[in-house]
């Protein structure tokens, strides 16, 4: 053993720390510089590398939890975290933030809404493949990242932005699997009511759809004496297209492809019903049967939340996983008891809101996985 190095079997491994607050824009920060060091039988050496490990920044615990007390202020609703925040931006940083929406060109059209994404694009394999942010984007995720508490020490890096005309929606659907299981969507322009069906409700849903499918089919083979399977699963896709059923998205990628035509086929539509059922496995049939009835108190809307503009929606766990969320492609939106947050907007039941002006939406998500240096132009 050489002169001055401790004996491995004597020696214990430390480390000593230093820590650093630092004020970043609207957050805390706390740094942290660890040094390891060897304690041997006779001397304390410091045993220097420059892992990256070693220097870490982690947000200041006590401003968590004060903005996890400032968050569960702004509950809302039946499900467990979801927490809406109204005049989260003012009138003036609206016109703002709609003025850059409004000056970027790249919109993606589908049916009831379009499109921009922010970020870069979301692969259903390989994760986000990352583009840059512009300023103001970046800016606006810092304050909802500090405001919102969601992601821990990590900032969202994906904004999906959703433009709805007047009577324009979107279907219920859960969020892809890419995505951190929680979101925040900032309202502009236009209010819209955003519902939260349990998954189970539409599953049965699609069974019915499903059940009746079958029997149209058997009723042609009576009547054909052939089994037309084709035509019924168009007639099939066209009926649960027209009826907003559930869609998953897998992604930004597979968001455009599945938004724009809803369910792709039969079988795709019964994935995503028996998905959340614990009987399904990958690759077996769908194991709901065509006879089997919802409970009643399955056929209702779990929760409804009424998206002013300049308000601030996030959701995650029960109302991210469990559950559906969608718009309905309405020109008003009937407020009533049902509806979760009305006297957060000082507003009180019923009542009803006309849709007179483009509705932006900004749903703004973590995808944990980064291709980096792919730049899209
Ligand atoms: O526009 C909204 O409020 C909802 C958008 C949404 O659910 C999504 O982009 O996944
Ligand atoms: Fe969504």
């Amino acid at each position: 053993m050489g002169q001055g190095v401790p004996d491995a079997q004597a020696c214990r491994r430390v480390s000593a720390g230093l820590g650093l607050h630092v004020n970043a824009g609207l957050e805390t920060f706390q740094a942290y510089l660890r040094i390891p060091l060897v304690v041997g039988p006779s001397r304390l050496a410091p045993h220097w590398s420059y892992a990256p490990s070693n220097l870490f920044v982690t947000r200041d615990p006590a401003r968590v939890e004060t903005v996890r007390r400032n968050v569960r202020a702004h509950r809302v609703g039946t499900l467990p975290s979801v927490y809406l925040i109204p005049e989260f931006v003012s009138h003036q940083e609206e016109g703002l933030l709609l003025k850059h929406v409004y000056s970027r060109e790249r919109w993606k059209s589908l049916s009831g809404r379009r499109l921009q994404e922010y970020g870069g694009t979301v692969h259903h394999k390989q994760g986000l493949l990352e583009a840059p942010l512009p300023e103001w984007m970046s800016s606006l995720l810092q304050r909802v990242a500090a405001k919102a508490g969601l992601w821990r020490d990590n900032m969202p890096n994906h904004v999906l932005l959703n433009a709805y005309p007047p009577g324009g929606g979107i279907m219920p659907h859960q969020d892809g699997p890419m995505y951190e299981p929680c979101v925040c969507i900032l309202s502009l322009g236009c209010q819209a009511t955003l519902h939260f069906t349990r998954k189970r409700a539409l599953e049965h849903k699609v069974s019915a759809q499903r059940s009746l499918q079958q029997q149209q089919q058997q009723q042609q083979q009576q009547i054909h004496g052939t089994a037309n399977g084709t035509a019924s699963n168009a007639s099939y896709d066209a009926a649960l297209s027209a009826d907003n059923s559930p869609v998953r998205h897998a992604g930004t990628d597979d968001a455009e492809q599945l938004l724009s035509s809803t369910c792709l086929s039969a079988a795709n539509c019964c994935e995503v019903s028996c998905a959340a059922s614990s009987t399904y496995t990958s690759g077996s049939s769908c194991a709901v049967t065509a006879d089997q009835q919802p409970p009643a108190e399955d056929k209702q809307t779990e929760m409804s939340v009424l998206l002013m503009p300049r308000s601030l929606l996030m959701f995650q766990h029960a109302a991210y996983e469990d559950c559906l969320h969608g718009i309905d492609e309405v020109l008003e939106d009937v407020c009533t008891q049902q509806t979760d947050d009305l006297t957060a907007y000082g507003l009180h039941s019923p009542c009803t809101l006309q849709r007179t002006s483009e509705r932006v939406s900004l749903t703004i998500r973590r995808v944990p996985r980064v291709r980096k240096g792919l730049l899209r132009l």
